[in-house]
């Protein structure tokens, strides 16, 4: 409990980061301004279990992740490691299992676009991760037009007791793929990374080929 009596609230934000863009960095603003978080954790996949392509070395997109999240103001971000270092296919379950542990009391905050809460119930454990954290919604903007808006009734078997609080972000239509697409044809990205990765991609020659 913290001094007002309520749990403090852990932010956990996961992602490939493959790289880590604007968009990113943007909800990772809004759930610090937002959420009422003591902490947000930034945590970088190790092994994408849910995804087809092979990701980009692990030391890298931890490095990018360092780099796109270190302006972030209140010394709040973790930049959360453990699950780059951890083998086997990546679980949230897992990691939400060892904050719990490493900070019992607490309430855990799942942050996700719209796009992955849709996708919820592919999860690993989804039932039981409703169980433990509530999860915070941002919208997503998609590449044939328009927003992709959650509404939770949409997912079959939703448990009871399952919360949801929507973080507002305005629609921004960057992703990583486009980014990837982007830097194999040459063309610039400036526009969509922090300065710091667009250097790191260059000068480490990333996605030269997409
Ligand atoms: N433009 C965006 N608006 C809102 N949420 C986003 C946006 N881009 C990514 N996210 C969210 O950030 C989290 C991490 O996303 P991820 O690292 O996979 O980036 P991505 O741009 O979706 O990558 P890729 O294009 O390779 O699938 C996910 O919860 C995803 O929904
Ligand atoms: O635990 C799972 O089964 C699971 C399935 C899909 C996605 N996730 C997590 O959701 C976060 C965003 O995933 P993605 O694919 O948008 O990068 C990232 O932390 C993934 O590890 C987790």
């Amino acid at each position: 409990m913290n001094s007002s009596g309520k749990a403090p609230r852990i932010g956990v934000f996961g992602g490939a980061f493959d790289p880590p863009h604007n968009a990113h960095v943007a909800l990772a603003e809004a759930a610090l301004a937002q959420l009422e978080l003591a902490e947000l954790h930034v945590i970088p996949t190790g092994q994408a279990w849910h995804k087809s392509r092979t990701l980009t070395p692990k030391e890298d997109r931890l490095a990018m992740t360092r780099l796109a999240f270190a302006d972030l103001k209140g010394g709040k971000v973790v930049i959360d490691s453990r699950e780059v270092l951890r083998d086997g296919p990546t679980y949230t379950l897992d990691t939400l299992h060892e904050l719990q542990k490493e900070q019992p009391g607490a309430q855990l905050v799942l942050i996700m676009g719209a796009d992955q809460a849709s996708a919820l119930p592919s999860w690993h454990g989804w039932q039981a991760i409703l169980g433990i954290a509530i999860v915070s919604v941002a919208y997503r903007a998609l590449s044939t037009g328009g927003i992709a808006r959650f509404d939770p009734n949409m997912l079959p078997n939703l448990p009871a007791g399952a919360r949801f609080e929507a973080l507002e972000l305005p629609a921004m239509d960057t992703s990583a793929t486009e980014i990837r697409r982007r830097a194999a044809l040459g063309v610039d990205i400036s526009s969509l990374v922090p300065p710091t990765v667009a250097r790191y991609i260059d000068q480490h020659h990333l996605y030269r080929s997409a």
